[in-house]
């Protein structure tokens, strides 16, 4: 797709029935987006997209127009501009860009010889509205926004880049991807943990005019606070303490591609100003270093955290929200798409793989319904880690009931307490509680894959409190990690 075709400034969608809450908006209570969402009556999402129209209306380009989907649209001599002034002499080889921003349409003037003038008045920095004027060297410009609204059916496949759902929910995110992936915008993907936020992201890396150049991720829960400005700029060698070598930064490492910025909800408060003056000005700096270099990265972030909520709560920054969630797709869990639960198991199956270490299985009809009946608090992850458990440990070609794990035949919540009669009731009590918080940690570390951070999330424990009980009852974290 050219930069000049149309790209969408909200997603809005019906938050309520037939399973159309998958898709959201940006959500307006308290915090201004300005997004409105659409109640529909049929299972479509509705794109609200914001275009805007720049004509030079006097001037020797007198004529050139171009209208922009883009994030930013640059205006000046130089031919790397979006709109090239080419026969103008005195506008500045970047003149102008214009951003669209959550609050409108942003005029900035890029340090231009002969200043950006709007309505007559040079400016730095200022908001358009419809029909201003802009002069930029001997060129007079006019500016008209234009909105326009695209229904996006469900898809018809029920996969899409190694994602797997037949239900609404999924192929109305399918849909939206295919949509969304060629337009050079800030994505946010929300969802628990294990519903599929990477892969979404790495599907609309590939179905972009990016997908030749690099997907860079970084999981900004992982970084320690010392190391974010090195992992997200890079560093010079010796410029601190261990920085035994030069080393190029995510946003560094991913220009050309995409930078997927991993559970962002947990970039802790004082850093999100550093990672919101990357996005702002598309240039970094390396730790040590004295050059700036630009890079151009498209930057979708996933969190499983409701951004609004740590908006409300004064735990994120809502300008770095409102700049990354141009587009904001929201990943249902697997039980509200249960229906997708045989077709994800039959695709699993029938992996190469697979096949070439288990031979050819199926499901009984018992164990499906068991498995469809299952919550799934750890998503399409969870569901995974179960399949391969069972097919490492049962010889038969057909899975049954007995094959599958005590929480998803749900027997653990049948028959008495197993405590000790013969003990005291302190000690009985002691021991019981031992053996369930033994059980309980080792089965949140095992669908967790023995992500402490993860499993902290998941159970509601401090990260800490996992800790202590690993150690307690000398779990092996470590070996819970998928080979
Ligand atoms: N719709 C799906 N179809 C097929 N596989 C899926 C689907 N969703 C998730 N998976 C699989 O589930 C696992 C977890 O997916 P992924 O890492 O994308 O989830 P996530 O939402 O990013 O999780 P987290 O928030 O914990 O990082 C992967 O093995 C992925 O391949």
């Amino acid at each position: 797709m050219s930069p000049h075709e149309p790209h969408p400034d909200d997603v809005l969608t019906n938050p309520g029935e037939n399973g159309l809450d998958s898709i959201v908006a940006p959500p307006d209570g308290g915090i201004g987006s300005g997004t409105e969402v659409l109640v529909l009556e049929s299972p479509r999402t509705t794109l609200k997209l914001r275009k805007c129209r720049i004509q030079v209306s006097a001037g020797p380009d007198e004529g050139k127009s171009l209208a922009s989907d883009k994030e930013r649209l640059r205006c000046g001599a130089h031919p790397t501009n979006d709109l090239v002034l080419a026969e103008d002499r005195t506008a500045s080889r970047h003149h102008f860009e214009i951003i669209n921003t959550e609050r409108g349409w942003l005029l900035v003037d890029l340090n231009s010889t002969n200043g950006t003038f709007l309505d007559g008045r040079r400016i730095e920095r200022a908001y358009l509205s419809a029909g201003a004027q802009i002069r930029a060297g001997s060129s007079t410009l006019s500016f008209a926004p234009i909105d326009e609204e695209v229904t996006v059916e469900p898809d018809r496949e029920g996969e899409l880049c190694g994602l797997v759902g037949q239900s609404v929910k999924m192929r109305q995110v399918f849909a939206l991807i295919k949509k969304i992936a060629p337009m050079d915008v800030s994505v946010i993907i929300g969802g628990e943990t294990g519903t599929g936020k990477e892969l979404v992201a790495q599907a609309i890396h590939e179905l972009s005019g990016r997908k030749k150049g690099p997907m860079v991720v970084l999981d900004c829960g992982a970084i320690p606070p010392n190391l974010i400005e090195s992992e997200l700029f890079g560093h010079e060698k010796g410029s601190f303490t261990g920085a035994m070598a030069a080393r190029p930064g995510a946003f560094e490492r991913a220009h050309g591609g995409t930078i997927f910025l991993d559970e962002l909800g947990e970039l802790r408060f004082d850093l999100q100003p550093k990672l919101l003056r990357v996005l702002e000005n598309r240039e970094v700096r390396r730790v040590g270093g004295n050059d700036t270099l630009e890079v151009d990265c498209r930057v979708i972030a996933a969190t499983n955290r409701d951004l609004p909520k740590e908006i409300a709560a004064g735990n994120f920054r809502e300008d770095l929200f409102f700049r990354l969630s141009v587009i904001n797709i929201q990943l249902p869990p697997l039980r509200e798409r249960r229906e997708d639960i045989p077709l994800i198991l039959k695709r699993a199956l029938a992996d190469p793989e697979v096949l070439a270490r288990q031979g050819r299985k199926r499901i009984s009809p018992e164990a499906l319904s068991l498995l469809m009946a299952y919550a799934w608090p750890g998503n399409v992850r969870e569901l995974m880690n179960v399949l391969s458990h069972v097919l490492a440990f049962s010889d038969s070609e057909e899975v049954l009931p007995e094959n599958l794990p005590p929480r998803v035949r749900g027997q653990q919540r049948e028959g008495p307490l197993p405590f000790n009669e013969h003990l005291t009731f302190k000690d009985a009590k002691d021991q019981l509680l031992e053996n369930f918080e033994r059980e309980y940690v080792t089965s949140v570390l095992t669908r967790c894959e023995g992500n402490l951070s993860r499993a902290a999330r998941e159970s509601g424990l401090h990260r800490k409190s996992i800790e202590r009980l690993v150690k307690k009852y000398q779990l092996d974290a470590k070996g819970m990690k998928p080979r």
